[in-house]
């Protein structure tokens, strides 16, 4: 088993790149209105007008990216926006009142400093959940990985003993993965692991997770009543991905198998050492010709 190989996002590139710039601009307001004050000049009519918090560049961006943002954090989504508009309007008073020749407003300047603090600081918390859920997600292919999956664990294994069910570890493992590589090419082998996270995803219930573990090996933590049932659900899952070609980038199709270890979970028992019994019973499954899905002893 390799590690996993993550590209940077560049998605996730961009969006972190303009929440720096944002924090950036904002930070330039104290000089800005500095300046406005000491020589009663005009900020510009764009930062005068009422819609300046929706027309600045960070403004526009936010709009449009604003279902990133609350996907990340719904209350921190929301807390920018707010801070974001009361900031620009507190800007406006000041700059209008001097521009009239009178003082700005104590008030308005402390609104200001508060707002301007509260928006950097909700900026710099949205960038530390936007790296957190990049390191978690394998950019390949879009699934969890191992990282966290502790939490989850103890999350299901409660969850499936208050149903009366018990929670299972399936560890699976592409079979003779290195010779794809190196017949096909590695882009056909990322294609191969695309495909066959999206044949297991579609398989599997909203319950039932599934992580991209390590190189070619891949974990789901499945639900099931009793061990029969969950070497059913094993088996379909295999029997998917053998109707199921992945399609390399030349057209070709590819059809892989796995072999997986298939372990209970014991109602105090840790990931680990769950995780330890099913990679030994994959390990025999592989030794046994592959293929196949094993419990673990
Ligand atoms: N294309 C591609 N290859 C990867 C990735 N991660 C790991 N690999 C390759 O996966 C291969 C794993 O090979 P092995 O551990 O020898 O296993 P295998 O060939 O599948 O053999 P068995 O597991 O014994 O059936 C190595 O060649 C790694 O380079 C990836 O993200 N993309």
């Amino acid at each position: 088993m390799t590690a996993t190989h993550t590209p940077i996002d560049p998605e996730l590139s961009d969006f972190v790149d303009r929440l720096d710039a944002a924090v950036e601009a904002h930070m330039e307001w104290s000089r800005r209105l500095l300046r406005c004050a000491v020589l009663r000049v005009s900020p510009g009519d764009d930062v005068l007008s009422a819609e300046a918090h929706r027309l600045c560049r960070f403004g526009r961006w936010f709009q449009s990216a604003y279902a990133q943002f609350e996907a990340l954090d719904a209350d921190a989504a929301a807390a920018i926006a707010h801070e974001h508009e009361a900031m620009h309007a507190a800007v406006r008073a000041i700059c209008d009142a001097v521009l009239k020749g009178q003082p700005g407003s104590a008030e308005a300047l402390d609104t200001f400093e508060r707002t301007q603090r509260a928006f950097i600081d909700q900026l710099a918390h949205v960038k530390t959940l936007a790296l957190a859920t990049a390191v978690r997600h394998d950019a390949l292919t879009g699934l969890p990985m191992r990282y966290g999956i502790e939490r989850d664990f103890a999350l299901c294994r409660a969850d499936a003993l208050r149903h009366g069910e018990r929670l299972w570890v399936l560890m699976l493992d592409i079979d003779h993965f290195k010779a794809v590589n190196d017949r096909y090419g590695h882009p056909a082998g990322d294609a191969v692991l695309v495909h066959f996270a999206q044949a297991l995803r579609k398989q599997l219930r909203k319950s039932e997770p599934l992580y991209r573990f390590g190189g070619e090996e891949f974990l789901v933590l499945l639900r099931t009543a009793d061990a029969a049932q969950a070497l059913r659900a094993a088996e379909r899952l295999r029997a998917a991905l053998a109707r199921s070609p992945a399609t390399l980038p030349d057209g070709r199709s590819l059809t892989v198998s796995f072999t997986a270890g298939l372990a209970p979970v014991g109602a105090e028992e840790e990931l680990s050492t769950a995780v330890a019994r099913a990679d030994a019973a994959l390990y025999r499954g592989k030794q046994a010709g592959r293929d196949r899905v094993v419990l673990a002893e």
